[in-house]
């Protein structure tokens, strides 16, 4: 039976995606009250700059004050995508309150607060909810929280940045410039505000954080995730990734380690076999594997970033808190029972694709290759190319740990006739 007192609604930000929510809210009125059980009404906008013309949007809810907004304390949900830490936090701790549930697309804080934010949600009785803040409009967030609550995950790996995506397939099959193809990703809405968020792996990593903490049961923090962006990939290391039937992705992978008594969590450019699902992800599509005892591999496909893609994912999360709201429920909070410790990147255990320039002459392979042997890294193949009594030796490894990785390369940089260590890049997927 349809509730005749209307929900109210109030949106924190009016940007790419607050604007395609508003839209949404106003052209799917209809459906929305039908699915709840009640109509939803927006109450109240608030912006930074209110002079802007915002279509559908009746300028006596547009206000600079969202403090004031969320203490109305008639609010029923805050639905916050400003983004960034402050004043974001604040103004869900607020409205919680002062009584109304929220919906937020905020990875960021998510990643540095989550725990707070949830206790806080916890502590007013109210939900929090926030399916767009990991891979815009894929189903990720519910299906690990409630699909697979009954299983084991062990592994969650993907691609979950659209803004590197599309600068990596744009350099990769057109040859595009980087500055090219993030302007393009910028003007299709795709990039943060500060493009060093995507571009350097903290979107990711925040991202990785998430899932990290709701596959495994556990809290993983921003700060907990290994990080490393993909500014420094170049057209040598796409030719390099060709010559071995590979493409270069940023990936977040997140993994029990240690016979299960930990947890990994991690952002990097890596090689993946062209055959791998992954390498024919394009454009801003965002995927992600999640490996579980009982369910086997699933991959979540889709748009990862863009206004409507998340608007869709905001108002999935509308629509379940207002059922909530409705039925006087919440739904699941933070599960992170299982407490497990985050292992450092020296455990993870991988193959790499290690670029060299060396001297040639008689003996460097030899080596070269009793450096790897010392540090118990076992060689699966190399490669050389002969260049003006210079080298360039490419050593692909079997699987090692990253510690004994990193001791290699230490040691190879102090051999006289390696001239330089010139690229180092994981290789997953296989
Ligand atoms: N764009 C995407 O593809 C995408 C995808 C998933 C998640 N997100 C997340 O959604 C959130 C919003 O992203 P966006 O792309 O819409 O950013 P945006 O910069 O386009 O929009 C944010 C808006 O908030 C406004 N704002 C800033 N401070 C404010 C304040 N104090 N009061 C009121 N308004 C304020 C800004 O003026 C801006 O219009 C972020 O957390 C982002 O990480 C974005
Ligand atoms: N900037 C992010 C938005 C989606 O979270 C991206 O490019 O994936
Ligand atoms: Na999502």
């Amino acid at each position: 039976m349809m509730r005749t007192r209307p929900l109210k609604v109030a949106l924190l930000g009016c940007g790419v995606v607050g604007s395609e929510v508003a839209r949404i809210m106003t052209t799917h009125a209809d459906d929305l009250a039908a699915r709840i059980g009640a109509p939803v009404e927006l109450a109240g906008v608030a912006v930074r700059r209110p002079d802007k013309v915002r279509e559908g949007i009746d300028p006596a809810l547009v206000t600079t004050d969202a403090t004031a907004l969320v203490k109305r304390g008639d609010l029923d949900i805050v639905v916050e995508v400003i983004g960034g830490i402050e004043p974001a936090r604040t103004l869900i701790t607020t409205a919680f309150e002062h009584g109304a549930s929220v919906v937020s697309a905020n990875k960021a804080l998510l990643a540095q607060d989550g725990a707070a934010l949830h206790a806080a949600a916890d502590e007013h009785g109210k939900d929090l909810y926030y399916e767009a803040a990991v891979a815009g409009a894929i189903p990720l967030i519910r299906p690990l929280r409630e699909s697979l609550a009954g299983d084991k995950v062990n592994r969650v790996l993907g691609i979950v940045n659209g803004t590197t995506n599309f600068i990596l397939d744009k350099m990769d099959t057109t040859g595009a410039g980087y500055q090219e193809a993030l302007d393009e990703a910028t003007a299709l809405g795709y990039a943060e505000a500060d493009p060093t968020a995507d571009v350097e792996g903290f979107d990711a990593a925040a991202k990785a954080a998430i899932l990290a903490g709701i596959a495994f049961h556990t809290r993983v923090r921003l700060d907990d995730v290994y990080r490393e962006g993909m500014s420094e990939v170049t057209a040598a290391d796409f030719a390099s990734a060709k010559e071995m039937g590979c493409t270069i992705k940023l990936l977040a992978i997140c993994e029990r380690a240690g016979d299960g008594a930990s947890v990994t969590a991690r952002v990097h450019p890596a090689m993946i076999p062209l055959s791998h699902p992954l390498a024919s992800v394009r454009g801003a599509y965002n995927a992600v594997f999640v490996e579980s005892d009982a369910s086997g591999q699933l991959m979540f496909y889709g748009p990862g970033a863009g206004g409507a893609p998340t608007a869709s994912a905001v108002l999935g999360d509308l629509v379940a808190v207002g059922r909530n709201r409705i039925s006087g429920t919440t739904g699941p909070g933070e599960s992170a029972y299982a407490a497990l410790p985050v292992s450092s990147m020296g455990e993870v255990v991988t193959r790499y694709h290690i670029s060299l320039d060396v001297a040639d002459k008689p003996g460097v392979l030899a080596q070269v290759a009793t450096v790897f042997a010392e540090h118990g890294v076992s060689i699966d193949t190399v490669r050389q190319q002969g260049k003006d009594g210079e080298a360039s030796l490419v050593v692909v490894t079997h699987r090692a740990s990253d510690a004994a990785l990193g001791g290699t390369v230490e040691a190879l940089r102090n051999l006289d006739t390696v001239r330089g260590v010139a690229s180092i890049m994981r290789v997953e997927g296989e």
